[in-house]
């Protein structure tokens, strides 16, 4: 028996020049138990991972705001503050720093996320302006302005309760301040070395390889407790 699992996507499945290590598709189609992602992407994402997978559509995306268990989506968060922000951060001559082309927004339905290129420091303050409604969250990729009420941690609980499963049997890993609230969630977390400090404080333990290789590691260490 091996546990459910809750993965984050961008630096714990991913090389560190950010491609989906191979190793996801060795090991993650053959799981024998719930996988979920739970990323901050937006939606689309990581449904295309799963569907390439060959596994069920069981994501938490954009930091929790949109949860998708048992072919249901739930929408949580709540776009427009965020969007507000980003309006104002603009109308103060910021730029979120996508070009004209931006992908990375296009399907998100929750939140919005800005390059890390962009003005960290007057996004900060533009959304301290807006009130405890929002928060700026670091992954290390982006930068996301979200609700403050939604998280992958609330999701993975949601998914929890559609599958039947107590959010205290998942194991995560992750690598970010936006996995620290599935850690509190999770039965047992874990940060890849290339974690930021706000996770490798959060997480049961920090494992000593970086991106897939620290990740692929716990789940060998899993299956083999599983036999
Ligand atoms: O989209 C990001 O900024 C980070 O994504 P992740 O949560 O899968 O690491
Ligand atoms: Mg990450």
């Amino acid at each position: 028996m091996v546990p459910p699992l809750a993965l984050d996507i961008d630096g714990t499945l991913t090389t560190a020049s950010g491609r989906i290590d191979a190793r996801a598709f060795e090991l993650l189609p053959e799981w024998d138990a719930p996988v979920v992602l739970a990323t901050g992407k937006s939606f689309p994402y990581p449904v295309a991972l799963a569907h390439f997978l060959g596994r069920a559509e069981t994501v938490v995306a954009e930091n929790g705001g949109v949860v998708h268990v048992d072919g249901e989506t739930a929408v949580l968060g709540d776009p427009d503050a965020p969007r507000a922000v980003v309006e104002a951060f603009r109308e103060r001559g910021g730029d979120p720093g996508w070009g004209a082309r931006d992908t990375v927004n296009r399907w998100r339905e929750t939140e919005v996320a800005l390059s890390l290129d962009a003005d960290e420091a007057l996004l900060r303050e533009v959304a301290a302006a807006a009130g405890g409604d929002v928060e700026v969250v670091d992954t290390g990729y982006a930068y996301h302005v979200k609700s403050t009420g939604v998280s992958k941690g609330r999701g993975l609980e949601r998914v929890g309760d559609a599958l039947g499963i107590d959010p205290g049997e998942f194991v995560a890993v992750g690598d970010s301040e936006n996995d620290v609230s599935t850690f509190a969630v999770a039965g047992e977390s874990y940060a890849v070395a290339n974690a930021d400090a706000a996770a490798r404080d959060a997480a049961d333990v920090v494992v000593e390889e970086s991106y897939m290789d620290g990740t692929a590691g716990v789940l060998a260490e899993l299956r083999a407790r599983g036999e």
